[in-house]
């Protein structure tokens, strides 16, 4: 498997905190890999999941990410070049944060694109395909206030793909659903992982880590542990 992102001394400290958040992470993640990553609260899973996505820029180390466009040195990169990275080449399914309550399944997931450029026509045309494939299909106009947990995380998983990103980023993704639900968003997310793509994903649980290829386990900001997964 080719080389997809690798992670050299990767350390943040928070502005104002004694101990650093992250420290000294050195990680390869292969192109069409599912990675977990895990660890007790306060670990540094979502610092190391947001230095590695561009969210936040590291206070220390590099990340290298293989884009489509060729190789991309993410720890350099200013506020709007890691904007854009995100927007083209990412793909995000979090709990919070990136759905917009006041739109539509259909406009959260279309704007992707749009914010890339493309016309309004042209994606949501896009953004219908990924919802009808993702089971949504017929609840395209629903707020996201009018669908379910599951629902909405489908709608997520829809936005993360519809740009074509190739390595996804998940935070809990399954954190608020119930077990069968969760099932059925984690086997959406490992069927894009069997279609080329790679997962990258911040759990508690340990049955969706178990499903990853790899378990990647942090402690005060260190990795612990890297292994294969038990079920994998
Ligand atoms: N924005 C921030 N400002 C200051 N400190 C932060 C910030 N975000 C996280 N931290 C601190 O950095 C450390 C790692 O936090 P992080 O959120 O990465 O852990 P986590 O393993 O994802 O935790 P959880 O499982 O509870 O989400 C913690 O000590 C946390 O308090």
């Amino acid at each position: 498997m080719t080389n997809l992102l690798s992670v050299r001394g990767l350390g943040h400290t928070y502005p104002g905190a004694h101990a650093p958040a992250l420290h000294s992470v050195d990680l390869e993640i292969s192109r069409g890999e599912s990675v977990a990553i895990m660890g007790a609260s306060g670990s540094g899973k979502s610092t190391l999941l947001h230095a590695l996505a561009g969210i936040i820029a590291p206070s220390a180390g590099h990340v290298l990410f293989h884009a489509s466009t060729g190789p991309v040195q993410v720890d350099t990169l200013n506020d709007d070049e890691r904007a854009k990275l995100r927007r083209e080449e990412l793909g995000f399914v979090f709990q919070q944060g990136l759905l917009l309550s006041e739109l539509s399944a259909l406009e959260n997931v279309a704007v992707a694109l749009m914010l890339s450029g493309s016309t309004r026509r042209d994606a949501e045309a896009a953004a219908a395909g990924w919802l009808a494939d993702l089971g949504l299909a017929g609840l395209e106009d629903r707020r996201l206030g009018e669908l379910s947990g599951g629902q909405v995380q489908r709608v997520a998983i829809a936005r993360a793909h519809v740009t074509g990103a190739q390595l996804i980023f998940a935070d809990e993704p399954t954190g608020a659903l119930d077990s069968t639900t969760s099932t059925e968003v984690l086997d959406l997310l490992l069927h894009s992982v069997t279609q080329g793509r790679t997962l990258v994903v911040v759990t508690h649980d340990p049955d969706v880590a178990a499903r990853c290829q790899r378990v990647v386990t942090l402690r005060d900001g260190s990795i612990v542990s890297d292994v294969a997964a038990a079920n994998a």
